[in-house]
């Protein structure tokens, strides 16, 4: 069922946590709610969840408030945490422990959960006897049991290795689709929630700054602290000029590209990608001829040989097989990581030219 969750707003004491938090989930969609430690992630769920009261605001699930229903009324599956398996029941269990019992389906529906999450045949393994990834999978077959019309999934993988957390990321998701639930995750982990999610909303200080896909969350940020936030990010100096119908970004790494266009082209159409506010800059402002910050991301970057580009010394080269991060620090002092080809020809110690690729991010101000 659809999510809507409006204007919300909640206090502890004197302190404002959430302060006009609004979400919107689509039916059958993952959306990720990420944010940094403390901005009010957990409130906003527990709120969701029927745990705590907003001061103010609307939930909506399936277009029914719910605001003054407690959480069993709510049709609301919850995964925390570390799963919380009750350890003295088996697998089969603790799936059915939210199903009406003595119900002559009860049976079948635990096993099918059990599919779902792809662990059927193990309903009668006790906790301790599956893997952590495979209880945070029955923890997940235990929310979906029921039918909510919302799952709701709290850090899910925190306690999870980092290796196993990517496979476990992937069954989840799989899980969720092929029960076809709305679903909200919860996570501090940006690499977790673009992976994974259909939509992502960055919280900050307790509002939600940004919703949307993946994709537009990363390439097109609203302003400099979702930049930063969402994907690695080196944040220079830049100044943004217009000439010839064309916008430039200026900056100790050259002329660059702005990712949006004010001016229009020499050849009369207009570059901009229309999203919103000034063009030429990502977020709110005033581009011409402003200065601002240009937040270069590590893909971005291409080493060349000394001369080209911007002059730099190869301070480490991290392997990971796929692809390689070279930290370079620029003449300047500034220091960038490149994400480079796997079979990466630099050393420490070697001099290289430094480029950038692509249209950039500038914000003014
Ligand atoms: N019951 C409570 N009483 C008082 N303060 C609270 C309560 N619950 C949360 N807070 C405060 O509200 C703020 C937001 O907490 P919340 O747990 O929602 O953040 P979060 O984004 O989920 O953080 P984390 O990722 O660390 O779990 C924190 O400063 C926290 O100390």
């Amino acid at each position: 069922m659809k999510l809507t969750v409006t204007d919300v707003r909640k206090s502890f004491g004197a302190t404002e946590v959430l302060r006009g938090a609004s979400l919107t989930v689509g039916e059958g969609d993952l959306a990720a709610v990420l944010g940094p430690s403390g901005c009010g992630k957990t409130t906003l769920l527990r709120i969701v969840a029927g745990f705590e009261r907003p001061d103010a605001g609307s939930v909506r699930i399936g277009g029914r408030e719910v605001a003054g229903l407690p959480p069993e009324k709510r049709g609301v599956g919850i995964v925390p945490q570390e799963g919380a398996l009750f350890p003295h029941l088996s697998v089969a269990r603790n799936v059915g422990f939210g199903l009406p019992r003595g119900s002559a389906r009860r049976a079948g529906r635990i096993e099918e959960c059990l599919e779902l999450v792809g662990l059927a045949g193990y309903g009668d393994r006790m906790p301790h006897e599956i893997s952590g990834g495979q209880q945070q999978r029955v923890a997940l077959a235990r929310a979906l049991a029921p039918r909510p019309g919302v799952v709701l999934l709290d850090e899910p993988f925190n306690a999870l290795d980092r290796s196993l957390r990517v496979s476990v990321r992937d069954e989840v998701r799989a899980a969720l689709k092929r029960a076809g639930a709305t679903a909200v995750l919860v996570t501090h982990d940006q690499e977790e929630a673009l992976s994974m999610a259909d939509a992502v909303a960055v919280m900050r200080e307790g509002g939600i700054v940004q919703e949307g896909t993946p994709v537009s969350i990363y390439e097109d940020p609203r302003d400099l602290g979702v930049a930063t936030f969402v994907g690695e990010a080196v944040v220079l100096s830049a100044v943004l000029s217009a000439s010839r119908g064309r916008d430039t970004v200026s900056c100790e790494l050259g002329d660059l590209v702005p990712r949006r266009q004010t001016a229009p082209a020499a050849n009369g159409s207009n570059r901009s990608n229309g999203s919103s506010g000034t063009a030429g800059v990502n977020g709110a402002g005033d581009a011409n001829g402003g200065t601002g910050s240009v937040a270069l991301r590590p893909e971005q970057f291409v080493l060349r040989a000394p001369g080209e580009g911007a002059g730099g010394l190869v301070e480490r080269v991290e392997f990971f097989g796929h692809d390689a991060a070279v930290t370079v620090t620029l003449e300047s002092g500034i220091v960038i990581r490149a994400r480079t080809r796997g079979d990466v020809p630099h050393r420490p110690g070697d001099r290289v030219g430094v480029t950038v690729e692509g249209p950039v991010l500038f914000f003014a101000g």
